[in-house]
């Protein structure tokens, strides 16, 4: 009878053991910076304040990476290579998936854990985390009241200016529909993008005619589904970190400065594609 043995698996010939002189896993991923991010400030430092970190410092990575794929899906849309901005756009939903599910490693910092080291954070809060405002303002959620809040680093406030003046996902949709002959409004081809997305009516009657009859456009059609896609992703997150900050600080008030839950609770009412929403009011209506 084969017995189960514990054992040691052989190196095979051919694996490659000497990096003294070439790149490696390490070096290539810039490991030695990545793993030595992590700075706790706790005194004596509180076994849970990694896991805050390492918790923020992924979704920060995660968000430069949707960032950069929205930046591209702009790109392709601007040249109405519309299938390949709706790949970069796919890439992003999965990666909203996963920063959504990795709430699950937070919720296990329990109130009391927290409170043990919250008071090393100061004033510092998720409110200050510029791609996270990055993201909401190239999906058309923007602020201008919000660059102060980085007058102390140029780079982020940079990041966020440009983005500011620059137009939209949505923006970019729709010139490619006005482009395709859909009778996109002027006000909305002409309009200020340093403005946050306000709800076009005229434009609902455009997208009504094309759920109303999808095979005249069916990769626009599922362009708009997609893009419900993302913000509906993107409430998921809300939502999650929502949970997650009631189920630690319960109703106190954030370091950030804001009333806490009630405060995040309002961006759950927020919209970055309202007439996508109002054309279901519409269809069989
Ligand atoms: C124990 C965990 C957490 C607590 C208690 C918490 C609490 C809060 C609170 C109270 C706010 C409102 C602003 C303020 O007054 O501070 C806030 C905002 C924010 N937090 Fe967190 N948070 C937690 C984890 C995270 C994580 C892991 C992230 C990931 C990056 C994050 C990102 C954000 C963002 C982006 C905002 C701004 C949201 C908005 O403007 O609507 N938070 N957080
Ligand atoms: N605003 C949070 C503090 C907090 O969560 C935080 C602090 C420093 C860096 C990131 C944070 N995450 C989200 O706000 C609180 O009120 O406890």
């Amino acid at each position: 009878m084969k017995t189960t043995t514990a054992g040691v698996r052989p190196l095979e010939e051919g694996i490659r053991t000497d990096f003294r002189e070439e790149m490696d896993y390490a070096s290539y991923l810039g490991l030695d910076q990545v793993l030595s991010a992590q700075h706790p400030v706790s005194r004596p430092e509180h076994h849970d304040e990694l896991l805050f970190i390492i918790q923020h410092q992924t979704t920060e990575l995660w968000l430069k990476l949707v960032l950069h794929e929205l930046r591209a899906a702009r790109a392709h849309l601007d040249e109405d290579d519309l299938l390949r901005a709706l790949k970069a756009v796919a890439r992003v939903k999965h990666i909203q998936r996963t920063i959504t599910e990795q709430w699950s490693v937070l919720a296990t910092l329990t109130p009391s854990e927290y409170a043990e080291f919250r008071g090393v954070l100061g004033s510092s809060s998720g409110f200050q985390s510029y791609q996270y405002r990055a993201v909401e303002f190239i999906l058309g959620n923007k602020n201008e009241k919000m660059l102060p809040v980085f007058r102390g680093n140029q780079e982020a406030y940079d990041l966020l200016d440009g983005l500011l003046r620059e137009p939209t996902v949505y923006d970019a949709f729709l010139r490619l529909l006005a482009r395709r002959g859909h009778a996109v409004p002027d006000e909305i081809l002409e309009r200020d993008v340093t403005e946050a997305w306000v709800e076009h009516p005229d434009l609902i009657p455009v997208l009504t005619g094309i759920y109303r009859d999808p095979s005249s456009a069916w990769d626009i059609y599922e362009a708009c589904e997609d893009l419900v896609d993302l913000e509906d992703a993107f409430q998921f997150w809300r939502f999650r970190h929502l949970r997650t900050v009631q189920r630690t600080i319960g109703f106190k008030t954030g370091t950030g400065g804001s009333s806490g839950v009630d405060f995040l609770k309002r961006a759950l009412d927020l919209t970055f594609f309202p007439e996508l929403i109002s054309v279901r009011t519409e269809v069989g209506a």
